[in-house]
């Protein structure tokens, strides 16, 4: 649609409107030629393109003014091929313009000799007219084109809104809902029609939406209880400040059920042991421990250099389990900072400590409930919290920080480290007593190294799984490339082994991954082991570079891991051990 055709309406009412104060016939046309407004002989053929040779086509052309005083002297009229049917006798016209851009044409039209003389002697004064006008049309055109482009986003956004499955609400600057999803009308049982324009503690009282008001800070997953409608509910609330030129002028705020994003972040989809790739010996005794491990409410140690598969052992049992529908929720001790670990464990009560958050905290091992907990990296656990986990496997509750009552949980351990426990004991780093009430059932996981006939069916399971991800043609590996793969001592374990067939399946030109697309660590001789001594300075420094690489971000973390080919619990025990800033 042209910009003009946007306000047909208008400019009809507008041509009618200078056509009674001049008296004149007025004519308005789009840039494609077509009528978009007329007075009197020329109303008729509205909405209908003009044909044969036109002035008009020359102001769209050149963006110029024109007055033809007399048709008869006018070159172009004599050549027009609608000559004999045209009853005009003198014409003034003007671009109409939006920028550099001639959008339409406006003319005035005398169709009889007292019109055409009184066009001839009033030129100047008809010409600056005309050209206001042209400038007023031209403005209400761009107006109603953003008005159009505003209601295009407008509608986007809602069907954006609409579509997501959380509650999304936004207010205004005085706290007034000014926008509802359909999410969330659904969650509080009200309609958007209904609530728009109420102030949020109308509908949706007790909230701590109004504090980032105030405060001009947002919040991210905060625990919140209302009561609605006689029910009570339980919310996790993300909010964030809008501003407009630096001033406050709303909040966007987005919810979802507690118990729904409980559910949906500790259910696993299932593990099976069969799933568990690998039948060295080793890993068929493994398996069948783990089978009996599983059948029990036991804790389980599982053992294991980095990248081992500690944490897909754990999963499979928790999976295999009678606990296998409830949640599996994993804690990495390693990643937590010491001072945050004990209420990520545990929980916090409402006002327990500055800033803790209104409502409490529920902890990981409440989360949990009924299922299995995960604390994998269990020799960083500080002696303080050594304590308080063998108190809850002891009396099985949980003490929440700043709570008088304890809590009862129903809670299965399942602890992993890679560190060597036994000497962590001897150096007085890791309770004696609470090793043995976790290695019930110990696990102990060997490096792949150790799993030579495992190399290859894991390679080849790792290749299924990324050529799926990057619909790749790579079918296998070349002869060669196998036995390098085999010959690789995997520092990196599993884990490495991923990422070095993730890399070669991108790099893989023909259908098979050759040496060439492996990477030089495994296709060159490895050196021989520096001492560790020396060996440190060079990884901490490939640490720190790859951290400035990607960042010290939760992100850039995970992305240096990957591409070291350790955990990120590794990286962080490395950041921590080399003192690195992170
Ligand atoms: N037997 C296996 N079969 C298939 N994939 C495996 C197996 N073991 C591990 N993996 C894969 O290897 C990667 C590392 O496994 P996992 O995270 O369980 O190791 P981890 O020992 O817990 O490592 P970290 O100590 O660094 O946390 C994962 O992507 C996992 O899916």
């Amino acid at each position: 649609m042209s910009y003009l055709q946007q306000i047909q309406a208008t400019a009809q009412q507008m041509a009618e409107a200078i056509s009674s104060v001049l008296g004149m016939e007025v004519t308005i046309v789009d840039s494609q030629l077509e009528r978009i407004a007329g007075t009197g002989l020329h109303q008729e053929t509205v909405g209908q393109k003009i044909t044969g040779k036109s002035i008009y086509q020359k102001v769209l052309r050149n963006g110029r003014e024109y007055i033809v005083n007399d048709v008869t002297t006018f070159d172009d009229c004599h050549t027009c091929d609608r000559r004999a049917e045209c009853k005009e006798l003198a014409q003034l016209c003007c671009p109409i313009m939006v920028g550099a851009d001639v959008i339409g044409v406006i003319g005035l039209i005398a169709f009889s000799r007292e019109r055409q003389s009184e066009l001839r002697n009033t030129n100047d004064r008809l010409l600056t007219f005309t050209r206001k006008m042209a400038e007023l049309i031209a403005a209400k055109a761009v107006e109603e084109a953003s008005r159009a482009r505003l209601l295009l986003v407008k509608n986007q956004l809602e069907t954006v809104l609409n579509f997501i499955a959380e509650g999304v609400l936004a207010i205004d600057h005085t706290a007034k809902i000014i926008s509802i999803n359909y999410a969330a009308e659904k969650m509080l049982g009200v309609k958007a029609s209904q609530v728009i324009g109420l102030t949020l503690g109308e509908v949706l009282p007790g909230t701590p939406i109004p504090e980032a008001l105030r405060s001009g800070v947002g919040f991210h997953d905060r625990e919140v209880s209302v009561w609605l409608k006689g029910r009570h509910h339980h919310y996790l609330f993300n909010a964030t400040p809008m501003r407009s030129e630096g001033a406050i002028c709303g909040v966007v705020a987005s919810f979802r059920s507690f118990y729904d994003w409980r559910e949906s972040s500790s259910r696993l989809p299932k593990i099976s042991f069969d799933q568990i790739v690998g039948d060295c010996p080793a890993m068929l005794v493994l398996k069948a421990e783990a089978r009996r491990a599983a059948a029990t409410v036991s804790t389980v140690l599982i053992t294991g250099e980095s990248g081992t598969g500690k944490e897909v052992f754990a999963k499979a049992i928790h999976s295999e389990s009678n606990r296998g529908e409830q949640p599996f929720v994993a804690v990495n001790c390693a990643a937590i900072p010491e001072n945050l670990l004990e209420s990520e464990l545990f929980g916090y009560e409402e006002g327990s400590f500055t800033g803790a958050r209104k409502g409490g905290k529920p902890g990981k091992f409440q989360l949990a409930d009924k299922g299995t907990i995960f604390l994998d990296e269990i020799g960083d656990m500080p002696l303080s919290l050594q304590a308080k986990i063998l108190r809850v496997l002891q009396e099985k509750h949980v003490d929440r920080v700043g709570g008088l009552q304890p809590l009862p949980v129903n809670v299965r351990i399942i602890a992993a480290t890679n560190r060597n426990l036994e000497t962590m004991i001897q150096e007085g780093k890791f309770r004696e007593d609470l090793y043995y009430r976790l290695s019930v059932y110990p696990l102990s996981l060997p490096p792949l190294r150790e799993r030579q006939q495992d190399i290859l069916l894991l390679a080849r399971h790792c290749l299924q799984k990324h050529t799926r991800v990057y619909t790749s043609e790579v079918t296998g590996f070349s002869p060669a490339a196998i036995k390098l793969l085999q010959q690789y001592h995997w520092p990196g374990n599993i884990r490495e082994l991923e990422n070095v067939t993730e890399c070669a399946v991108i790099r893989a030109a023909g259908q098979l991954i050759d040496i060439g697309d492996l990477p030089a660590r495994i296709t060159q001789p490895t050196p021989p082991a520096l001492p560790a001594a020396r060996a440190e300075p060079a990884e901490k420094q490939a640490i720190t570079g790859l951290l400035e690489t990607y960042g010290k971000s939760v992100e850039g973390k995970k992305q240096a891991a990957k591409a070291l080919g350790i955990g990120v619990a590794t990286l962080y025990r490395k950041i921590r051990k080399y003192q690195i800033e992170g």
